[in-house]
This record gives C-alpha cells, sequence and structure tokens, in this order.
C-alpha cells in the first residue's frame, strides 16, 4: 500500500519575493503512524500542512499523497480529494459561527461522497455526529446550539468531531491545544488517540509544544527535514 505522505524535492514559496523558502528533500510518512512535528514559530509548519493537503501547490518536486501525485490534480480536484481523505483540525478550529454544532460536524460530508457513505454506513450522518460529539466528551444536547455561543474548548472539539466524521484516511491539527491548559490538553488527547485508533488513521499534528512528544508514534523536528540550502526554484 502507498505510504500516507511521500515528498521528494518539494520547494514552495508563498510569493516570489517571499524571503521564506520551504524546501524538504525526502519525507515520508506511513499509513497509521501518529506524527507529531516539532518547530519554532514560523519555522514553516503551516505552510507545511498546506502543502500535505493541496491548499498550496509546490513550485518544485513532488507530493503524493495515498499514492496520488497532488499535481496531476486541478484546483478543484485538490478540493475534492481534500475534502475526501483529510480530516483538518485548523489552529483556530474554523467553524461556522452562526452554524448548529451538528451542521458544523456534518459539513464535510457534502463535499465527500466516500465519507458520507461510511457515516450513513455506521447509523445515519446525524446520529454518528452526535456519537462522535459525545465521545469527545460534549455534552448530549449541544448539537443544536450555534458555534458561536461555545467555550474554547468545546470548540476544540466539535472541530475534531468534523475531522473525524466519516473516517477520512489522514488526520492533520495544527497546535490544536494551543488554547488549553495541561489538564484539558491531556484529556483531550486522550479523546482524539482513542478515536484515531478505533479507526486506524494516520495522524500528522503540528506544535512547538514538546510536552506532547510521549503521545506519538514518531516525533521530529521539522528542521531536521528541511535542506538548508536556498530553493531553487522561483514561482510558477
Ligand atoms: N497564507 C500565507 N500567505 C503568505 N505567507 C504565509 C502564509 N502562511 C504562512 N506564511 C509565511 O510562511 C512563513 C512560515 O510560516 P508558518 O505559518 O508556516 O510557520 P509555523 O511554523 O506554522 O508558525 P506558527 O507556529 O507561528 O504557526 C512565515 O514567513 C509566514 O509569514
Amino acid at each position: 500500500m502507498a505510504d500516507a505522505v511521500r515528498l521528494r524535492g518539494v520547494e514552495y514559496k508563498w510569493g516570489p519575493r517571499d524571503p521564506f523558502c520551504l524546501s524538504v528533500s525526502e519525507f515520508e510518512v506511513s499509513r497509521g503512524e501518529r506524527l507529531l512535528l516539532l518547530g519554532a514559530s514560523g519555522s514553516g509548519k503551516s505552510t507545511l500542512l498546506s502543502l500535505l493537503t493541496g491548499i498550496a501547490l509546490a513550485q518544485a518536486g513532488s507530493l503524493e499523497i495515498l499514492g496520488q501525485p497532488l499535481d496531476e490534480l486541478g484546483s478543484s480536484g485538490r478540493d475534492r480529494f481534500r475534502a475526501e481523505h483529510f480530516g483538518i483540525i485548523f489552529q483556530m478550529f474554523n467553524l461556522l459561527p452562526y452554524g448548529s454544532v451538528v451542521d458544523n460536524v456534518l459539513l464535510p460530508l457534502s463535499f465527500a461522497p466516500r465519507r458520507r457513505a461510511r457515516a450513513t454506513a455506521s447509523g445515519g450522518m446525524e446520529s454518528e455526529g452526535r456519537r462522535l460529539l459525545s465521545a469527545l466528551g460534549l455534552p448530549a444536547g449541544i448539537g443544536k446550539q450555534t458555534a458561536a455561543t461555545l467555550s474554547v474548548g468545546q470548540q476544540q472539539r466539535v472541530a475534531t468531531a468534523r475531522a473525524l466524521i466519516g473516517s477520512p484516511e489522514i488526520i492533520v491539527a495544527d497546535e490544536p491545544t494551543s488554547a488549553l491548559d495541561d489538564d484539558r490538553q491531556q484529556d483531550f488527547l486522550d479523546l482524539l488517540f482513542g478515536q484515531i485508533e478505533a479507526t486506524g488513521a494516520t495522524l500528522i499534528m503540528v506544535s512547538h509544544d514538546r510536552r506532547l512528544t510521549q503521545h506519538f508514534t514518531r516525533v521530529i523536528q521539522l528542521n531536521d527535514i528541511l535542506t538548508t540550502s536556498k530553493c531553487k526554484s522561483d514561482t510558477r
């Protein structure tokens, strides 16, 4: 089976005159790994996640996700691929503030037929959404509340249920614990890992927080996969 992630000679700049350039010669993530990618602020963690999820397209090199080269897909093809194969927990959660909790959780299923089919097969989309909310420690009845009325910790759990629904193969999490105190962080990670183990998904989490390392099957420093030489290419 193809790796979850395979990068070769990837280079990326946000703009032609941007001094920041991400350059990775080789990087793989096997299926089922729980990988923590550590790096200082501004080192390029979120940029790498944007490349892995096809939000940004590398200017050089090859990037395959689950065996699919992302540069063979157009922009809408990458959007569909992302919706189908990635559950993403964003740093700021990106919930729709005026949508209900359940609508927020079910949102990715509108763009991902295979995830929708899996959620439907496990008892119906809405009941699967409620099951995940409850497994992540949210009270019954929260589903009808609008996202804007939730605490930060609750928003994070809703964002996590949205990432997990329909069992995408890869869960990507960008500093999802940064807004939580230590006890809540531990609690949240236990719940997240419990759900990930149940589906066998691959987890890629980025953070600057070294205290998280014990939870993962592999921990790497972003600096260890970055090439020190400057990017050779310019923007496409
Ligand atoms: N959407 C974007 N548009 C333009 N430049 C960006 C964008 N996102 C990041 N950058 C730039 O890319 C560089 C790396 O930032 P990035 O956010 O990837 O680092 P990070 O390690 O995730 O930082 P942090 O831990 O603070 O979130 C910075 O110079 C940043 O300004």
